[in-house]
């Protein structure tokens, strides 16, 4: 059977320029390959610079393999067609003051996915901010907020409204939890975990957090020095830890409530 999503043979290099010295190339993934099926969660670990951040990217369309495909149902995902990519794969971020425009408000911000993506009249628009406002746990009257009079909380759930206001297939979630405290963290979990089971989403989720990847996870990656150490079940991975770098990572503390 096809799966959800297919990532075959992804690599990543970076050139670093300096200003002294020739350019050196940083390999951030070495011939990546995984397969997602459809409502799963797929939790991405590994310590800072083992390209959990610069694969999640790409999956997203953030940023271009140097080789190797993604793909989507079967079908190749190409780094030109974002419209398509942008309408089944969205990204969250950790950094919801970069993320949202201080200048629009959060009604239009969520407008725009419908602006460039359906044929909805101005009304129809309206009324799909309005419920996705709903679904995140907002209100209505949220869509004339700008983000500084939101809290960090709240600017979340306006950055999830954006990723679903086209029903994607898969979100990708890079640290999105991470600058939230312990109460609308958990609150924010929830609201990821009922977001995928009513709308029977994937998920990608990259996080530093052992506790809340067991609490999400179907399926965890540890990656290091761009490549995969160990995929496999949740369970598995936290009940016998294939190595030492795996088990380091598990047993970091961080808290969910
Ligand atoms: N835009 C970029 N330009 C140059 N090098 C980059 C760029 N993005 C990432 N890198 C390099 O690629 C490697 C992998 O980085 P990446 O951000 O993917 O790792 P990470 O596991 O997400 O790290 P962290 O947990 O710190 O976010 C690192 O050596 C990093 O310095």
């Amino acid at each position: 059977m096809t799966s959800l999503l297919r990532v075959e043979n992804l690599s990543k290099a970076y050139l670093h320029k300096g200003r002294w010295w020739a350019p050196k190339r940083i390999r951030a993934l070495n011939n990546v390959s995984f397969d997602l099926e459809s409502g799963q969660t797929l939790a991405i670990m590994g310590e800072t610079g083992s390209g959990k951040s610069s694969l999640a990217k790409i999956i997203a369309g953030a940023e271009r393999p140097s080789s190797g495909t993604v793909y989507l149902r079967g079908e190749p995902l190409k780094a030109q067609d974002y419209r398509f990519r942008c309408r089944h794969i969205r990204m969250v971020f950790q950094d919801t003051d970069a993320s949202l425009n201080p200048h629009l408000t959060i009604g239009r911000q969520l407008e725009e996915p419908l602006l460039f993506n359906t044929h909805l009249s101005s009304a129809q628009r309206r009324e799909t901010v309005s419920e996705a406002l709903l679904k995140v746990g907002l209100l209505p009257e949220h869509a004339v907020f700008h983000s500084h009079m939101m809290s960090t909380g709240q600017k979340q759930r306006a950055c999830i409204a954006r990723a679903i206001m086209l029903n994607p297939d898969v979100i990708v979630a890079d640290e999105a939890l991470a600058a939230l405290d312990s109460s609308i963290r958990a609150q924010i979990i929830n609201l990821l975990l009922d977001l995928q089971r009513d709308m029977k989403m994937s998920y990608v989720f990259v996080s530093h957090s052992p506790e809340i990847i067991r609490h999400v996870a179907d399926k965890v990656m540890i990656m290091r020095h761009g490549e995969i150490v160990t995929y496999e079940d949740t369970a598995s991975v936290f009940n016998k830890p294939a190595d030492g770098y795996t088990e380091s990572l598990l047993q970091q503390t961080y808290t969910l409530s």
